[in-house]
């Protein structure tokens, strides 16, 4: 019998709750906007009640991890249990950390965040390819032997980042792409290959006109995007088809900010409102 990974995960989250993913990125302005101080208890109580609001709602949950990490030990501890409490509730989460770093180093950052039974069990991480993305490989062997998932960035919903990932590759088997075209077609390659199958996926942030980064989507596979950028940055799920083309099958959007800024009274309302638009819009 074939192992249950995290791409069939992924797409039963699809099937039951749509492509919401709830950022959890507990800015201290949102805490105050919650009537909560700038501590690691307030980090936890904001983040369970995000959870609460969530569950039977959405399907997947992406905590941003600078924001525990900003209060050190208790910070990280605080994280911890609210990844813990997120997945006894179903909930599949995607830790946001964003390693990067040479092979051999990636592989303890893997072990920290994937490994079952460890303290950061997550379902999947966000990593950067910008040291070269063959330095990730063990990050993605370690992930698909542990049924876990890897979010690659490819292409970054902030505007600074054109400078580095619409530069020109000059050499070898991508020349003539774009930074961000060529990590794409590595992770393309990655996400065909992975057994279990969806469970490595691109960053591609919702903001981008990705033809204008050398990338026409429909060129692609249908493989997990994690899609940033939509509501509070700017982007409109209702243009998600248009812009993600045949990668909008298995694109997870993701927002924080647009959801949360509706504060503790407001959230229950904003997560099940916003659930519900992007699933029409993806229908
Ligand atoms: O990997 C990410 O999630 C990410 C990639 C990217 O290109 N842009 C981007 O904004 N993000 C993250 O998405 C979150 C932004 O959420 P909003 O509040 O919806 O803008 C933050 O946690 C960012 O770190």
């Amino acid at each position: 019998m074939s192992e249950v990974g995290f791409g069939d995960h992924l797409q039963a989250a699809f099937q039951q709750f749509g492509h919401l993913c709830v950022g959890i990125d507990p800015h201290p302005f949102l805490l105050n906007e919650w009537e909560f101080d700038d501590t690691s208890v307030s980090l936890r109580e904001f983040s369970l009640r995000v959870i609460d609001a969530c569950v039977g709602q959405v399907g997947i949950i992406k905590p941003q991890v600078a924001f525990y990490e900003r209060h050190g030990a208790k910070g990280m501890e605080a994280l911890e249990y609210i990844i813990r409490r997120a997945r006894e509730a179903g909930l599949l989460v995607i830790s946001d950390c964003k390693r990067g770093d040479i092979g051999s180093t990636m592989e303890a950052y893997a072990q920290a965040w994937l490994t079952p039974g460890w303290n950061l069990e997550s379902d999947a991480i966000t990593v950067s390819p910008y040291l070269g993305s063959g330095a990730l490989s063990q990050t993605v062997d370690y992930a698909l032997s542990h049924n876990k998932g890897v979010f690659i960035l490819a292409a970054t919903s902030n505007p600074e980042a054109a400078l580095l990932q619409t530069a020109q590759i000059t050499q070898g088997i991508h020349q003539g792409k774009t930074i961000a075209a060529a990590m794409l077609s590595d992770v393309a390659r990655w996400a065909t290959e992975a057994t279990p199958q969806n469970s490595v996926g691109a960053v591609l942030g919702a903001t981008l006109d990705l033809p204008s980064l050398g990338i026409q989507p429909d060129d692609y596979p249908a493989l997990p995007v994690l899609a940033p950028g939509f509501g509070f940055q700017g982007a409109r799920v209702e243009d998600a088809q248009r812009l993600f083309g045949n990668l909008s099958t298995n694109l997870i959007v993701s927002e924080t900010r647009s959801v949360l800024s509706a504060g503790r009274d407001g959230v229950v309302e904003s997560v099940t409102r916003r659930a519900g638009e992007v699933a029409s819009a993806l229908a």
